[in-house]
């Protein structure tokens, strides 16, 4: 990968006899760039995400990257496709309350077929960029809802992958966490040419972003 993520012509409903979304969207995101994905609630900030993450099918239109079609891959391929390219941030950091926060960090690249070592190498050095190594041994309950959403970032960036999707991700966060989660997205962004998509109403989120998307 390494191309355009694409929406072209997008509609999409949850239901048969649902009201339609999108409206026939096209629009492209693009590597090195972090786009804000904003608009009244309702609209379908987060239906784009899970469109964009390949976990729901438009009705028509279709999700591209690089020119080809994604959207209309089989189950398994789309799941791996999803796997290999793809890192998700929630609102709620959703970490195993019974395991230290190293092992929700390594757990994707484990089942990419890493090895131990190297899964806790390349973890400790993004806890160490998201400033959150020194809790690599704690509990989610032993530390901040601040610290466990850059917690939940280092587990989305574990894969490297080329596209990642936020939803709401400093919705529970104060301003300095907030600030160190949206840097740390920013400069992946730009310095590693990946496509960063964080659907949000956080003002902050909007000015910090290359581009904003309004539905
Ligand atoms: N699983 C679902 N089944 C049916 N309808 C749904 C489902 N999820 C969302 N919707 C509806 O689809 C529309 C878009 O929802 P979505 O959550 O994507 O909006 P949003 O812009 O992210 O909203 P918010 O800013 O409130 O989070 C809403 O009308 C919502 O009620």
């Amino acid at each position: 990968m390494g191309s355009v993520l694409s929406v072209d012509d997008l509609v999409f409903r949850y239901r048969k006899n649902g009201d339609e979304l999108f409206d026939g969207l096209s629009h492209d995101f693009s590597p090195g760039r972090m786009t804000a994905l904003t608009g009244p609630s309702g609209r379908g900030k987060s239906t784009l995400l899970y469109i964009l993450g390949l976990m729901l099918t438009p009705l028509s239109g279709a999700v591209t990257v690089g020119g080809k079609v994604v959207s209309t891959l089989p189950d398994r391929r789309r799941s791996r496709f999803r796997a290999e390219h793809m890192g998700f941030v929630f609102q709620d950091a959703a970490l195993d309350p019974r395991r230290q926060v190293i092992d929700s960090v390594i757990e994707p690249a484990l089942y990419a077929g890493w090895d131990r070592n190297s899964a806790v190498l390349r973890a400790m050095e993004l806890m160490d960029m998201m400033g959150v190594s020194i809790r690599a041994d704690h509990r989610p309950g032993e530390i901040s809802g601040g610290q466990a959403q850059r917690v939940a970032v280092c587990r989305a960036l574990m894969n490297n992958p080329k596209v990642i999707l936020a939803d709401e991700p400093t919705g529970n966060l104060d301003h300095e966490n907030a600030e160190i989660v949206l840097s740390a997205l920013a400069t992946i962004a730009e310095d590693e040419e990946r496509t960063v998509i964080i659907a949000t109403h956080d003002s902050f989120v909007i000015e910090s972003s290359h581009e904003v998307l309004e539905l």
